[in-house]
């Protein structure tokens, strides 16, 4: 059931909308966020012992390639961001292609650059070009296959394949984000998503001027990104509640940030020349809301942040995850989260034999489109929360120093780089949403 869609946010307080509606949404759903559960995460060994390693290590946006240009970089960052989804095929693609749904995602626009230079096949990271992708060719370069085998229903041990399956409707989803992009491009008269983007981030630029203050340059990016490319869309209406959460959109204005930042440095040294700067100016990301997918909020409600316990029965949100493992919950007494805030448990198999432990990748609770965005907007409201609490602590000389520095990109990514760092938070289920091309 599809739900229904918003108006846009007014001009210039997209932003505002994101964060706004997600408290409005957290609250009227009562999903209970408290100090006391904020706070014992911020002190907790499983935050403060590893913060530092993973914000400084992780991002995976570096791609090992030469770009001719920045604005060929701009632009295969920016494909990336708007391909960013598939969180809900994460189990059918580590079965496929052992790769989560980033990894895939990433290896999936890494072909296409690559057999754009190889293939003579043009360039499929053109607005032409990504509209002329077959559905067998993404599949290919993705790794998946687009049949199902099912039994005959009279023969036994015959065995038929039919097109269908998760393979096949990944595979829809990027197809339809690939065409209806490549479509506005084209009618817009850009040559590519990066030309696109170049664009508003100048626009971005100059209002940022005009008002004075970098930080609205995000905002015009974002509402210059949403309002013209559906496959950024992100938002809808739940129990008559708006939500606006534009997690690829936000999530590529950060990631220009984190890739282009040393250059916005250089830039900024009138005394480099123009040819080591990159033809668009970078944006200020550090205040942005955090990019609402399936890992953050699963992860707050396993640590105790997100407690769904007092939601109304409408939406049933309130035992989505069963107590995950039940030794485990019986030992810490009443509260798991227990458990997991304390400092990683010694991977005693990694320790002996040198190898990765492999946790078996299994799908958590499949949900419907409103439960996930109430959800999300509780990870969104939850981060806002985390943030201005670590900033409260650090004046008050409470926890570690540099809390008060706390950021919420920075939060983002080590809510969902932990997620893949120890051997027990990789075992927790993320929930589930096939379908959607949002995340
Ligand atoms: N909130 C947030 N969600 C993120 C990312 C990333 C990429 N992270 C790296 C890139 C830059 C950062 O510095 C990270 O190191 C992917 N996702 C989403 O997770 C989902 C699950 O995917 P998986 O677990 O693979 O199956 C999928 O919807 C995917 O879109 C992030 O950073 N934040």
């Amino acid at each position: 059931m599809a739900l229904p869609t918003p108006p846009f946010p007014p001009s210039g307080r997209f932003v505002e909308y994101v964060r706004g509606s997600s408290r409005a949404l957290t609250q009227a759903e009562a999903v209970t966020i408290s100090n006391a559960n904020i706070e014992r995460l911020l002190l907790s060994p499983a935050f403060t012992e590893t913060y530092h390693r993973i914000t400084a290590t992780s991002h995976g946006l570096a791609f090992p390639l030469n770009f001719p240009s920045s604005l060929s970089e701009l632009n295969l960052l920016s494909i990336l961001a708007l391909l960013n989804m598939a969180s809900g095929y994460r189990v059918p693609l580590h079965r496929e292609t052992g790769r989560g749904a980033w990894d895939s995602i990433r290896a999936f626009v890494l072909g296409l650059y690559l057999s754009s230079a190889t293939d003579g096949e043009g360039d499929l990271l053109s607005a032409m070009g990504m509209q002329t992708l077959s559905e067998a060719k993404i599949a290919e370069l993705l790794g998946v296959s687009l049949h199902t085998e099912r039994q005959h229903e009279r023969i036994h041990g015959l065995t038929i394949g039919q097109v269908g399956g998760p393979g096949w409707e990944l595979v829809q989803l990027l197809k339809t984000l690939l065409d209806e992009t490549g479509k506005v491009l084209v009618n817009g008269g850009y040559p590519n998503l990066g030309s696109f983007v170049a664009e508003a981030l100048k626009e971005g630029a100059r209002v940022a001027h005009d008002k004075g203050d970098p930080a609205v340059a995000a905002d015009v990016v974002l509402e210059q990104l949403v309002r013209a490319v559906p496959g950024f869309q992100d938002m809808s209406i739940v129990n008559n509640q708006p939500i606006y959460c534009f997690k690829k959109a936000l999530f590529l204005i950060n990631a220009i940030a984190i890739r282009f930042a040393a250059k916005r440095e250089r830039n900024d040294d009138a005394s480099l020349s123009e040819s080591s700067a990159p033809p668009f100016p970078i944006p200020h990301a550090s205040h942005l809301p955090v990019f609402a997918d399936n890992v953050l909020p699963s992860i707050l409600i396993h640590l105790g942040v997100i407690d769904l316990s007092t939601t109304s029965c409408t939406l049933t949100l309130a035992n989505i995850f069963p107590a995950i493992d039940g030794a485990a919950a019986a030992a810490t007494a009443a509260d798991p989260a227990l458990l997991l805030l304390a400092a990683a448990p010694e991977p005693r198999a990694q320790a002996r034999t040198g190898e990765e432990v492999v946790v078996p990748v299994v799908d958590g609770p499949v949900l419907t489109p409103a439960q996930t965005y109430v959800l999300r907007a509780a990870a969104i409201e939850a981060c806002e929360r985390i943030v201005s609490h670590a900033h409260a602590m650090g004046a008050a000389g409470r926890g570690a120093p540099w809390l008060k520095d706390l950021a919420l990109p920075d939060l983002d990514n080590w809510l969902w780089a932990v997620a893949k760092d120890r051997p027990d938070y990789r075992a927790l289920p993320r929930f589930v949403l096939r379908n959607t091309p949002f995340f």
